[in-house]
């Protein structure tokens, strides 16, 4: 690739498509050294356990769930804008959702499926397997009135859902779509005009940097044989990923920034 990220350059879609894998992973170079250790936030208990069981039961892929560091920034995002409801996309086993939840129940946000059919966190997954595992880690941290696990395909369980308004919604399934995820909600009203967009991997290059990830695999698991695709095409996501920055970089609809925490979480809010 000619360019670097030094001097600020965004590589074409011809550049992305010529890259060595090691010149993508060199140019999405993101801060992953951030260590929870020195974070004057505290990780919650809700999430005690999570990581583990998780390890015991999809092996390394466990390194997919988002970092404590970034779920502290979740919980910290949804105190800033005040959220009710919160929508994810892409849940895996829980991380994430609990957090949120965890944060709208610090916020005095109550329990419970409320005039919208919904409880306060949705989320979309399209694994069952890896749903079950999020609801049992739910029922552990004691937030299982808090969240609720839609599972298909979310680009069609996003089309049905209707008359409900989110305060935040959380990107994070598969990449290629984050567009149609992006441009659906927005053209669906699902998100409130002082709502907030976390995008999740905005800078994401491999799924190795998932694998890389060290992760609690007790030495006497036995990993459920999980169906599915961790071997997605890499560069497919990483021009995904790419287009949706350029997309939403030139949105006059929205404002975003991109924080380079871990594989980069993009924030974006609506412009008057
Ligand atoms: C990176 S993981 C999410 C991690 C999660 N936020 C956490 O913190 O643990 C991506 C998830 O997206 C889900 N997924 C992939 N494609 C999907 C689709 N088309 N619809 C819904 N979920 C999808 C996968 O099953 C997987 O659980």
């Amino acid at each position: 690739m000619a360019s670097s990220y030094r001097n600020l350059h965004t590589p074409t879609r011809e550049e992305l498509n010529d890259a060595s894998p090691e010149q993508l992973r060199a140019y999405y170079a993101t801060n992953a050294s951030i260590n929870p250790n020195l974070s004057v936030a505290s990780i919650p208990p809700t999430v005690n356990g999570v990581r583990e069981r998780t390890a015991a039961k999809v092996g390394r892929m466990a390194g997919m769930a988002i970092a404590d560091y970034q779920g502290m920034l979740h919980g910290f995002l949804v105190g800033l804008v005040n959220a009710k409801r919160i929508l994810e996309i892409g849940t895996f086993t829980g991380t994430s959702a609990i957090y949120f939840a965890t944060a709208l129940k610090r916020n005095g946000v109550k329990g419970g499926v409320d005039e919208t059919g919904h409880k306060p966190v949705v989320c979309l997954d399209i694994s069952e397997e890896f749903a079950e595992i999020a609801r049992s880690n739910f029922r552990e941290a004691g937030l299982e009135d808090y969240i609720e696990v839609i599972v298909g395909d979310a680009r069609e369980n996003l089309a049905k859902l209707s008359n409900i308004t989110f305060d935040v919604a959380f990107l994070d399934a598969d990449k290629v779509s984050y567009k149609y995820y992006y441009d659906t909600i927005i053209d669906k009203g699902l998100l409130n005009k002082s709502g907030l967009f976390i995008v999740d991997n905005t800078a994401f290059s491999s799924v190795t940097t998932y694998l890389d990830v060290p992760v609690p695999v007790a030495a006497d698991a036995k990993p459920l044989d999980v169906k599915f695709d961790i071997d997605f095409n890499h560069r497919e996501t990483t021009v995904a990923l790419h287009e949706f920055n350029e997309y939403v970089r030139h949105d006059p609809r929205t404002e975003a920034v991109m924080l380079p925490l871990y594989t980069g979480v993009t924030l974006l809010r609506f412009i008057n």
